[in-house]
């Protein structure tokens, strides 16, 4: 794919870590700076980067930003730095598996002068590797969306929630760029409106046609008939094929099903996290109240009422036609078939938050 297709989302130079402010999207297009590790630890948790795999590349380099308070920090500042990072937001798996990556840097760096070295040199691979399996996504996803001319995605699995070109709408990306005609229909995806505010402001950048709808109307845009496909990001599946994805995803899911519209989740194995049986044991990240009871300074949402704003749901592995990740296409997902597409030794500890 074009390298042109979106932004770059997240840059590392002369020690600083360079996000465009998704916060400010679409009105603004601007680039927040860190230099230290509280800076980015705030970032991630205020959503000016966002999407598992993002987080976990701004992690990563998080970790590096130890260096700005001390030229010289000890492999316990490095450390400290990674636990602080691990505490931003607690359901996008790629954020503990980037730092467990980091940890394991620290550990096998016996020379403390050699970490800041040894510790970039990780966050850059973890950046790269992104790129490619974001690419890699996007061939295998195309295969299902042949013959789909529409398709409904749900927040943003795009190039803004990763390095590039994105999870879900990475398939998008290689069809558009190969002459496909396809369009997509993006939820808003209250009360953040990942949807409205991100996706369709990085489809309309490349060129993708794209039209907002209210969450609520998913249901009669399904009965339509007009959707060919449903296709969705996630921020942790468990072993069994359950994935945790944004607040609404679950019921875009069972839509689906009874639509008999086949609904696709696009995950890297860095979103996976085999020590979890099931998806009833991933942690919900709980944000606060004002996201939903006062959306940009109004109150729509009485003192007296309580609110409930969980950041993701879980959809089950059953309402899940296949999970397309940078290995190749888990079709019917459950624990046979993830273990064989994803399984090994080597997996990212299992973080309960
Ligand atoms: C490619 S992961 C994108 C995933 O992350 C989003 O959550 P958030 O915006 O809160 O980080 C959403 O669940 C997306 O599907």
């Amino acid at each position: 794919m074009k390298s042109n297709h979106t932004p770059e989302t997240l840059a590392f130079q002369d020690g600083k870590l360079s996000l465009i402010d998704q916060t400010k999207l679409p009105g603004e297009l601007t680039t927040l700076v860190c230099e230290t590790v509280d800076q980015a630890h705030d970032a991630i948790y205020r959503l000016v980067v966002r999407g598992a795999p993002a987080i976990g590349i701004a992690a990563a380099y998080g970790v590096c930003l130890a260096r700005n308070a001390n030229s010289s920090p000890s492999r316990q500042a490095y450390l400290q730095a990674a636990d602080h990072l691990a505490t931003s937001r607690p359901t996008a798996v790629n954020l503990f598996w980037a730092l467990d990556r980091m940890k394991d840097v620290i550990e096998a760096t016996k020379d403390d002068t050699q970490l800041p070295t040894a510790l970039l040199n990780e966050a850059i691979a973890i950046h790269d590797e992104d790129r490619q399996m974001c690419k890699a996504m996007g061939r295998h996803g195309a295969t299902l969306l042949n013959d789909c001319h529409a398709v409904l995605t749900h927040c943003n699995a795009g190039g803004l929630a990763t390095s590039m070109w994105g999870t879900a709408l990475a398939p998008i990306y290689h069809l558009h760029e190969q002459g496909h005609s396809i369009e997509v229909f993006a939820d808003e995806t209250r009360p953040l409106l990942q949807g409205a505010r991100l996706t369709a402001w990085e489809l309309a950048q490349a060129g993708v046609p794209v039209t907002v709808l209210t969450d609520s109307m998913a249901g009669s845009l399904l009965r339509s008939g007009k959707i060919g496909a449903v296709i969705v990001g996630a921020d942790r599946v468990a072993a069994n094929g359950d994935a945790a994805n944004k607040i609404g995803t679950y019921p875009l899911a069972v839509l689906a099903k009874y639509h008999d519209v086949p609904f696709y989740v696009v995950a890297p194995s860095s979103t996976f996290d085999l020590k979890l049986a099931s998806g009833d044991l991933i942690p919900i990240e709980q944000r606060p109240r004002e996201e939903v009871s006062c959306p940009h300074g109004v109150t729509i949402v009485p003192e007296a009422a309580d609110v409930l704003n969980p950041a993701f749901d879980v959809t089950p592995a059953e309402l899940i036609a296949a999970i397309v990740t940078e290995k190749g296409i888990i079709e019917n997902p459950n624990s046979a078939s993830v273990h064989a597409m994803i399984g090994g030794p080597s997996q990212p500890t299992s973080y309960v938050g």
